[in-house]
C-alpha cells in the first residue's frame, strides 16, 4: 500500500530531459558524487512511476501474461529499492556508496525485459485473438517503454561509471559519452562485426563504401558529441539488413555482391547517416511491419539437431530499438526503399550537444486517453469488396 501510495506521489511529477551537453558538463566537474546522488534518489522513481502507471494501462491480455507480470515486478521491486533511499543523508559516503552498488544491482535485474516483453508479446498472440485498437496500444505503449528504458539505463551507466570503482577504460569519455565520436570509426567496427556475422553464414559479405562531406568544416574528420555505444547498435542492425538483403536478393550463386555504400554529411544542426543497398527493396506498403513489434516477434521454431546460426536480421526488435535509440537524443531513423533495387536508411543525429535533448514518455490524462481511445472513424475511401460491389456495366 506504502509502495502504491509512493507511485501515485512519484508519477505526478514529470520526467526531467537532461542534454547531452549537461550530461557532459555535470560528469566533468569533480565531486558531483553527492548532487548525482540527490538528483537520481528522486528522478529515477520519477521515471519508473511515470512508466509504471502506464504498465497499468495495458490491454489486460498483454498484463496477464506471465512474462509481462515478471517484468511488472521487477519495476515494482526497484521502486521499493530506490524508496529506501528517498530520506537518505546525501552527503554520507556509505550512502552514496550504497546507492551506486543498489543502481548496478537494479541494471543487472533488469537486463533481459526487452527479451521478456517479446516473450509476453509472443505468450499473448499464442493464447489470445487482438483487435487493431490493442495492436496500436501495444506498439504505442513499447516504443514509450523502451525509451524509457533507455533513458533509465543513461542516468544509471552515466553515475555507475563517472563514481563507481570499475576502471576507466577511455580516459577522454565522461560516462558512456565521447565528446569526440568519430563517426566514420563508429561505421567502420559496425559493418566488421556485421560481416563476421554474414561471412559465417552465407559464406560470403558486401563490401563498404564510406564517403564523408563535413559541410561546416571540409579539412578536418566527421566528429560528434554522442555515446558510440548507442550509434553502433544503431548501424550494426542496420548492416545486418543490409547485408541480409543484398544476399539474399543476389543468391547463392552469384560470385560478387553489390557494396554497401555509407555517406555521412554533416550540416549545422544535423549529423545524417545514408546507408544504401542494392538489396531488392520491399514494398513501401511493408516498411511499417519492420518497426512493429507484433510483426517481428516471431517465435524462433526449436529445429532439434540443426544448429542453426540465427540470420543476419531475424527483424527482431532491433529496427524498432535502434529507431529509439536514435529518437532519444532528438534524432530519428528512417527507411526508404525502391521496390526492385535497393533500400536507403537514413540516421539523423544533433551536431549541438545543446539541442541533443532527451526524448521522455510523460503519463497523463493525455496518454490515459490515448490507451481508451478507438480507431477515429475514417475519413478516407477504402477498396469496396465483397458481394455487393456492383459492376458498372449495369448488370443487376
Ligand atoms: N533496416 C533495414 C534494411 C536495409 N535494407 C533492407 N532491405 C530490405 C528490408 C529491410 C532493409
Amino acid at each position: 500500500a506504502h509502495v502504491q501510495a509512493q507511485m501515485e506521489h512519484y508519477s505526478k511529477f514529470s520526467p526531467s530531459p537532461l542534454s547531452i551537453k549537461q550530461f557532459l558538463d555535470f560528469g566533468m566537474e569533480d565531486g558531483n558524487c553527492p548532487r548525482s546522488f540527490s538528483f537520481l534518489k528522486h528522478e529515477l522513481p520519477v521515471r519508473i512511476c511515470n512508466i509504471m502507471k502506464e504498465i497499468n494501462l495495458l490491454p489486460e491480455k498483454l498484463l496477464q501474461m506471465p512474462s509481462a507480470r515478471t517484468v511488472k515486478g521487477w519495476y515494482q521491486q526497484t521502486l521499493e529499492d530506490l524508496l529506501e533511499y528517498e530520506d537518505a543523508d546525501e552527503e554520507s559516503v556509505e550512502m552514496n556508496s550504497r546507492f551506486t552498488e543498489q543502481l548496478i544491482t537494479i541494471r543487472n535485474r533488469h537486463s533481459n525485459v526487452v527479451e521478456t516483453m517479446a516473450q509476453a508479446v509472443l505468450e499473448m498472440r499464442e493464447s489470445y485473438d487482438y483487435d487493431q485498437n490493442e495492436e496500436n496500444n501495444i506498439q504505442y505503449f513499447l516504443n514509450r517503454f523502451y525509451i524509457s528504458r533507455i533513458s533509465i539505463r543513461m542516468l544509471i551507466n552515466q553515475h555507475t561509471l563517472l563514481f563507481g570503482s570499475a576502471p576507466k577504460t577511455h580516459p577522454r569519455h565522461i560516462g558512456s559519452i565521447d565528446p569526440n565520436t568519430d563517426v566514420v570509426a563508429v561505421v567502420a567496427d559496425a559493418y566488421d562485426s556485421a560481416r563476421f556475422l554474414c561471412d559465417q553464414y552465407y559464406l560470403a559479405s558486401p563490401d563498404v563504401e564510406i564517403t564523408t562531406i563535413n559541410a561546416k568544416d571540409e579539412t578536418s574528420n566527421i566528429h560528434i558529441v554522442y555515446v558510440p555505444s548507442h550509434l553502433y547498435h544503431i548501424l550494426f542492425e542496420l548492416f545486418k539488413n543490409s547485408m541480409r538483403a543484398v544476399m539474399e536478393h543476389k543468391g547463392p550463386s552469384a560470385t560478387e555482391y553489390p557494396k554497401i555504400k555509407v555517406l555521412i554529411t554533416k550540416g549545422n544542426h544535423d549529423l545524417t547517416i545514408r546507408m544504401s543497398d542494392e538489396g531488392g527493396g520491399i514494398p513501401r506498403s511493408q516498411i511499417d511491419q519492420l518497426f512493429n513489434y507484433m510483426y517481428t516477434t516471431a517465435p524462433t521454431p526449436p529445429k532439434p539437431g540443426v544448429s542453426t546460426i540465427p540470420p543476419l536480421a531475424g527483424y527482431g526488435y532491433g529496427l524498432p530499438i535502434s529507431r529509439l535509440y536514435a529518437k532519444y537524443f532528438h534524432g530519428d531513423l528512417t527507411l526508404t526503399s525502391m521496390e526492385g533495387y535497393g533500400t536507403d536508411a537514413m540516421v539523423y543525429l544533433k551536431v549541438l550537444s545543446s539541442e541533443a535533448n532527451e526524448l521522455l514518455p510523460i503519463y497523463n490524462h493525455a496518454v490515459n486517453r490515448h490507451y481508451r481511445a478507438n480507431l477515429p472513424a475514417s475519413d478516407w475511401s477504402s477498396p469496396m469488396g465483397g458481394f455487393r460491389s456492383f459492376s458498372m456495366s449495369g448488370g443487376s
